[in-house]
Formats: structure tokens, sequence, C-alpha cells
């Protein structure tokens, strides 16, 4: 999906949301466990009930690769159970030395090796751009750059005062070179409010991929005041919050509820902006 179609999804649906598909098996409603993969079945009405309210989704795949072999089979069967107008996102944090990364491109980008086709990964920048370039060979997928986190320990080295400004500003304006808008994305954390204004500085055109509304306590209102760009230029995430609204039968209807009421702040904010 190119950023003209991912741009037109969120007009379409009036929202910039993105569910986190990071299931957990001691969270999974008790009713489910008769099914010969709860967690799939999980995953599966989750999509059902939120797939008109959202524009990507995101599994986490540390949580299907702490499963092994049967959590394999449910990233890649949640993968095609998704529809294919919707951005897909693998939360998987690679990057390594160039044909190992290459390797790691192969398993989330080539459907034919791997049985997985995402249309983005989350990488780290760390090991720089030989590490990030196989990535990008997959000219028609995107990467999803780390570059400010929502966690607290992104003050151990992001904040960090090179002699060009801070870490994460080195890394946003070195990558910037590396590919354009319209195959590279970066990740800052909604708990972040604060920096979104000197992103945009750095970064006017990109989007902008958000985790750390919800369970993280970020908020949306803040995240879009400097977020927002012509293109919405936004993919807001939440996980916890909404897979998890409960653990009883009515769990997918509590999830969508949840995403019902992020999807319509969302909506006011795109209607005020002028871009619905
Ligand atoms: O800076 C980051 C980068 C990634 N994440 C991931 O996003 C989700 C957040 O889940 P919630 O349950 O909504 O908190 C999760 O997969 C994280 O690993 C992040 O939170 N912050």
């Amino acid at each position: 999906m190119n950023k003209k179609q991912l741009f037109e999804q969120i007009k379409t649906k009036k929202s910039f949301l993105c569910v986190g598909l990071d299931p957990v098996m001691e969270n999974i409603p008790k009713h489910l466990l008769k099914y010969d993969n709860p967690v799939l079945e999980f995953n599966k009405q989750i999509i059902d009930a939120t797939k008109d309210l959202c524009v990507a989704y995101k599994p986490n795949t540390a949580f299907y690769e702490s499963m092994g072999l049967k959590g394999w089979e449910t990233l890649i069967r949640t993968w095609e159970y998704i529809d294919k107008d919707i951005f897909t996102i693998a939360d998987a944090k690679r990057g390594d030395i160039g044909n190992t990364s290459a390797m790691y491109a192969d398993a989330f980008f080539n459907l034919e090796k791997s049985g997985m086709s995402f249309d983005s990964i989350t990488v780290a920048p760390y090991m720089g751009k030989d590490s990030v370039g196989p990535f990008l060979n997959y000219t028609d997928k995107w990467v999803i750059l780390l570059a400010l986190t929502s966690n607290a320990g992104h003050s151990d080295f992001q904040l960090h005062h090179t002699p060009e400004g801070k870490l994460y500003e080195e890394v946003i304006r070195i990558s910037s070179q590396w590919a354009n808008s319209e195959q590279l994305m970066y990740v800052v954390g909604a708990t972040r409010g604060a920096e979104f204004e000197n992103i945009r500085r750095l970064a006017p055109d990109n989007f902008l991929l958000v985790p750390g509304v919800g369970a993280q306590g970020g908020s949306l209102a803040d995240v879009c005041q400097y977020g927002l760009n012509s293109e919405c230029g936004l993919l807001v995430n939440s996980a916890r919050g909404i897979i998890y609204a409960s653990n009883g039968e009515d769990f997918a209807e509590r999830a969508r509820e949840e995403a019902l009421k992020l999807q319509q702040e969302m909506a006011q904010i795109l209607e005020s902006a002028g871009l619905v």
C-alpha cells in the first residue's frame, strides 16, 4: 500500500487507528480455549469487530515468537485473515548486518519464501544504513524506523546530545537521506507529546507510527496538535486498551467500543483539520 492509498483509507474511514494485536495466552477469554488455536480465534474476532474502525493492524511479533512454532503459524494466519486494504505492520524491531537483514526482510515481506507479506516492518536504526537497506530494497514496502520511543528508557540514548543535536534527531536527519516519505516512517511514542513539534520540523512529510495511547497513557489530542500533517501523517496504535477491554464473552464487543471511542475522536480531529 502506498502513501496515497493509505491516506485514502484514512479519509474513507475517518480514522488513523492502528489496532495492536499482542495476544497473551493468559488473557485469552476462557470460552475460546475450546478452539484448536484460541489465539488465532481471538485475533479473528478482534479483527472482525474493529476492521471498519481502523486503517492498520500491528501484531508485535514477540507475542507470537514466544509461543514457538504455533505462534509463528498464528502470525501467518493472522496476516492472511486481515483484509488487504488494511495496512499491516510487523512490529519486529529488526536490523543486523546486511546479509542478515536481507533474511529478516524476506521473513516478513517475501510471501513465496515465508508465507507472509506485511506492508511494513519496524526496524532499529542503531546499526546504520547497510542494516536498513535490505528492507528498503523491497521498494513497495515500508520501513518504520525507531526514533523516539514511548518507554522510560528512551532517555538512556535517544535524548543524548551530539554536536548536531539529540541522538533521535540525528536518526531522523540521517535516515531521511536513505529513503523518502513514500517508504520511510518513524516510531514516535504518544507519551512524547511535547516533542512532536520538533519531530514535524525534521520529518514534515513522513507518517509517524505512534504507540502509547491507551494502556501507556499517551494523549491523542497532544499527539495531533503538532503531529498531524496535510496527509494526516499519523498511525496511532493501541493494543491492550482495545484487545483486553474485557476478558469475558463480550471481549470483541468491548474491544469494538474502545476502538470506536478512539475512531470518533479521530474523526473529529480530521474534520477540524479540514482533512475529511
Ligand atoms: O516506542 C514504542 C515502540 C513500540 N511499542 C509497541 O507498541 C505496542 C503498544 O501496546 P499497548 O498495549 O497499547 O501499550 C506494543 O506492541 C509495544 O511493544 C511501544 O509501546 N512503544
